[in-house]
């Protein structure tokens, strides 16, 4: 099972070969809990981790394989982030894509040898969505062939960039481009922020960090502003626009080729996603199976939490939607790979696909992870609300997910409008050019669907019932559009009045996808035992999300309900048939107790004695009387008494 969920045998092998060597290397492991460490002292911690790991990395993995780098940096540095998170996820990944080939000559091995620290600051304190409307400015002063970047007022200071506060000595920064009077929009360029020996903020530059978040806090999220701060004019990344000495401006082949780094995060969150779900209900399932409370039968003893149906429901729809997504991902990584590759090679055809596809899943996955992780957090009682069981930290960490990388209402909106050109393909009889993400929208369904009304068939009518609810949706938003336009509602009013209903197809549009993505690999696997596995998984998901959404399949009569009793009843039957596995779906994705950071869901289920240690040593614990009681409380109660 762990050779289905990483990939391959081979990946599988070697993320057990890389934790059993950092379970050797106790430099490597926290010093002691996170949760009682300070911010100042995580972030201590997490830096002189990477400096080991700098000098040792090659020991314990590929060093050029990002799955093996992934798991190294869960395993080490852990979901709460790093002093150099950005420099691995954006800096790099944008210079590759969008550095000319001198350019990375000069600044790549720079990067990956550690060098320089880079991150990738877009977002400004008065816009982050809306890139059309940043407010930082690069013009190019044709005298000396230099940008001069510029920080209008406080609301164009950027704000947000992971790593840029302290940390990161260099940056891709996104400004509006202006040559001779003319802005051509927002651009990349490569910026020093502070100097190389001393680590001091240049002058001209104000840096510093915004301060605590939610979570996610060893990152070192920052601040900031330039005053007439000038890079040459080579600094502009130039691998697809180019502006040359005289300020000739050479356009890309694509208009949004510059936001390929946001894609690339976008594309590979999704596993990061499933592995934040699958860790939070490692933890609940393996603590459900440990805690005993209550009985089912009177005359029997206590039961495990996990008997219970209640329990169940609460997380085996989420695992199953964690191996969703976690297939999905890999897909998605593959396309964007494919893609990344043709549009190196200026073949931009396939981009407007994986924005859309990218978009839908980032929205749909960090919205129901984040859903997964708070039921993981409620199905482990009062302990799932102490930092002992690490799932707090586990959500907090996800449901940045949900904004960075373009905020979810707004990136479902940007598949609507995919969705929309779609629907006007086939409202114009031009069903054949639909994509093939797509293709199902031109396609004629059946009256009503045939679930539990053709015996075997499979996932087959699941799947048609989820493309039936997908394009009646779509064609419904789509309809309520063109409508309100051919009423003469301009084009972005009718929009917005809409936008509900398009990110509900954009939704459903998505989910289909998920399940689609899961069928197709329950499809192709060839060992037996995994197969029946996963599909019991699968059965439970196509069930428990037709009934999610069914409220669409039934309003116009494609299901009864006698179907969805059948449905419902479905669910249960899956959820008796995965409980004797629960435990072992999880454990197949083989975190270790390093990794999952929570003595609630330790390996060795001593969740009493753990939690008994983990209390004894917290910080409070080092004396019997805190001085809050010495220097207040004590005096207070002894006036009291007077
Ligand atoms: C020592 C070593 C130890 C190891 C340490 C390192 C470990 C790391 C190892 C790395 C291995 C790699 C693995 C990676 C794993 C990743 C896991 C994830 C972990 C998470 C970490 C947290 C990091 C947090 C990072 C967060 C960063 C950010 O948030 S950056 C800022 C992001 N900002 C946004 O997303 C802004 C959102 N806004 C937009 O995108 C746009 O504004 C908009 C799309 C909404 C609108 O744009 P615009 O106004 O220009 O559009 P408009 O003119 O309206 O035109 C719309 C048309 O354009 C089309 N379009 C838009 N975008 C695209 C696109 N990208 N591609 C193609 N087309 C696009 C759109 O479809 C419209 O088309 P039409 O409909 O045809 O008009
Ligand atoms: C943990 C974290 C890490 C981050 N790291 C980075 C980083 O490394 N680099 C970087 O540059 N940025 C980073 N960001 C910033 C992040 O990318 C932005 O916060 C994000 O893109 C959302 O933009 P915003 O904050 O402007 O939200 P807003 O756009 O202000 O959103 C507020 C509300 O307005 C709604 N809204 C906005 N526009 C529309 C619209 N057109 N239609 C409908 N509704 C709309 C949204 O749906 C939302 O409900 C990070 C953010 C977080 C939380």
């Amino acid at each position: 099972m762990a050779a289905q969920i990483w990939g391959s045998e081979k990946r599988a092998r070697r993320r057990r070969e890389i934790s059993a060597k950092i379970a050797q290397m106790p430099e490597l492991h926290d010093s002691k809990p996170l949760p009682f460490m300070t911010r100042e002292e995580k972030i201590m911690e997490s830096a002189r981790k990477l400096t080991i790991l700098t000098e040792k990395m090659g020991q314990i993995i590929d060093p050029t394989d990002p799955a093996e780098l992934y798991h190294l940096n869960n395993e080490v540095l852990g979901l709460e982030g790093n002093p150099m998170a950005l420099h691995g996820v954006m800096f790099i990944p944008a210079l590759s894509a969008q550095a000319s080939d001198e350019q990375q000559a000069k600044w790549l091995p720079r990067a990956l040898r550690r060098e320089i620290i880079g991150t990738y600051a877009q977002t400004e304190l008065g816009h982050g969505t809306n890139l059309q409307n940043l407010e930082t400015t690069a013009t190019y002063d044709l005298a000396t062939q230099e940008f001069v970047l510029h920080t209008p007022q406080i609301t164009a200071l950027k704000w947000w960039p992971g790593n840029l506060g302290k940390s990161s000595n260099y940056a891709v920064v996104v400004a509006h481009m202006i040559i001779k009077a003319k802005n051509y929009g927002p651009h990349p360029f490569m910026v020093q922020l502070r100097d190389e020996k001393t680590h001091e903020p240049l002058p001209g530059i104000t840096i510093g960090d915004i301060g605590p978040k939610m979570a996610y806090n060893i990152v070192d999220n920052g601040f900031l502003g330039f005053n007439k701060y000038r890079i040459p004019r080579t600094n502009l990344l130039m691998r697809h626009t180019k502006v040359e000495a005289d300020g000739t401006y050479i356009k890309p082949p694509h208009a949004k080729i510059n936001y390929s780094a946001m894609v690339h995060v976008r594309a590979y969150m999704l596993t990061g996603q499933a592995i934040m779900l699958a860790s939070a209900l490692n933890i609940a399932t393996r603590y459900s199976s440990v805690r005993r409370q209550g009985q089912i039968d009177k005359s029997q003893p206590e039961v495990k939490v996990l008997e219970y149906q209640t329990q169940q429901h609460r997380l085996f729809p989420s695992i199953a939607r964690a191996y969703a997504f976690q297939f999905a991902g890999a897909e998605t990584v593959k396309l964007y790979e494919h893609v990344l590759k043709e549009m190196k090679s200026g073949n931009v055809s396939l981009m407007a696909d994986l924005h859309a596809l990218t978009s839908g899943l980032k929205s749909v996955v960090t919205y129901q992870t984040g859903e997964g992780i708070e039921q993981a957090r409620m199905a482990c009682g009062g302990h799932g609300y102490s930092m002992a069981s690490y799932i707090s930290e586990i959500y907090g960490v996800a449901i940045g997910g949900c904004t960075y990388e373009g905020e979810n209402m707004v990136m479902l909106l940007q598949l609507a409008r995919y969705l929309v050109k779609s629907a006007a393909l086939v409202k114009s009889g031009q069903s054949s050019k639909l994509g093939p993400l797509v293709a199902y929208l031109g396609v004629k369904s059946e009256p009503t669907s045939l679930i539990d009304r053709i015996p075997n068939s499979g996932f087959t009518e699941y799947v048609k019932t989820f493309q039936h609810v997908s394009k009646r949706q779509t064609l419904k938003a789509a309809d309520m559009f063109f409508g309100l336009m051919e009423k003469g509602e301009k084009r972005e009013i009718a929009w917005n009045k809409c936008s509900v209903e398009l990110n509900r197809a954009s939704r459903l549009h998505t989910r289909l996808f998920i399940v689609e993505a899961f069928v197709r690999r329950v499809n192709e696997i060839a060992d037996i035992r995994i197969k029946e596995a996963l599909t019991d998984l699968l059965h439970l998901h196509v069930n428990y999300e037709l009934l999610d959404i069914a409220s669409y399949a039934l309003e116009d009569g494609f299901l009864s309900a006698s179907q969805l009793d059948y449905i419902r009843d479905q669910v249960y039957l899956y959820l008796g048939k995965i409980r004797p596995n629960a435990v072992s779906l999880l454990d197949s994705w083989e975190f270790s107790d390093i990794e999952l950071r929570s003595v609630l869901g330790r390996r060795d289920g001593n969740v009493y004695e753990n939690l008994f240690k983990w209390a004894k040593s917290s910080p409070l614990n080092k004396t019997d009387v805190l001085s809050s009681v010495t220097q207040y409380l004590k005096p207070m109660m002894e006036k009291a008494r007077l």
